[in-house]
């Protein structure tokens, strides 16, 4: 939460000329609620459940940028899904740029605890173990922009081949 999943994935999809999907976007379109809403009425079980058939929908969907939400990689499915057909980014933050990005925002029920900055914390120690099986790993930096890191993103798939070959640049 906070990486740039979003923010980044839109620009790099403009940058590569293919679609932008976010998965929670979608999964709030289906249901004509919000992420905190769904949370709230339905459960996170019911919200994971969403986000695993909205993944391999898009996933099937062609070329395209796609960006999950951060509990999505969680899942040895969704892992399985993405691997099938794309390639996996982790958009690795530390806890610090990651608090500042979403310190002041309302829209992510699993910080709104008592204490969101220990919260994330704990979500990020018990998480980076699994978002390590990413194939491409790209750094973010305190001062480094949504534009600045898409290039990375582009820069790593570039030098990892495969993905960016087709591209003719
Ligand atoms: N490299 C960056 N530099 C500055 N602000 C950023 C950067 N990446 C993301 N942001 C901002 O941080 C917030 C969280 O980004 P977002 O894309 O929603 O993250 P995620 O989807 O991974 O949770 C947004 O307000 C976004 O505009
Ligand atoms: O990390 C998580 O479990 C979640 C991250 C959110 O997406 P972002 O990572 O885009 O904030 C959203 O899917 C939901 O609030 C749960
Ligand atoms: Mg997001």
């Amino acid at each position: 939460m906070g990486a740039g999943k979003t923010a980044v994935g839109a620009e790099l999809s403009r940058r590569l000329g293919v679609a932008f999907l976010d998965s929670d976007a979608q999964i709030e379109r289906a249901a004509n609620a919000t992420i905190a809403e769904i949370f709230a009425r339905d459960g996170e079980a019911f919200f994971r459940a969403r986000e695993t058939e909205v993944i391999a929908r898009l996933m099937a969907a062609g070329p395209a940028v796609i960006s999950t939400g951060g509990g999505a990689f969680l899942s040895e499915v969704n892992r399985a899904t993405i691997a099938a057909s794309g390639v996996s980014v982790w958009l690795k933050a530390d806890l610090e740029i990651l608090w500042n990005r979403v310190r002041h925002k309302t829209t992510r029920p699993l910080l709104r605890t008592a204490d969101p900055r220990a919260t994330l914390a704990g979500l990020l120690a018990q998480r980076e173990p699994l978002y390590g099986l990413a194939q491409v790993i790209v750094e973010a930096e305190p001062d480094l922009s949504i534009e600045g890191m898409a290039l990375k993103v582009i820069e790593a798939l570039r030098a990892r081949g495969g993905v960016l070959a087709a591209e003719g640049e």
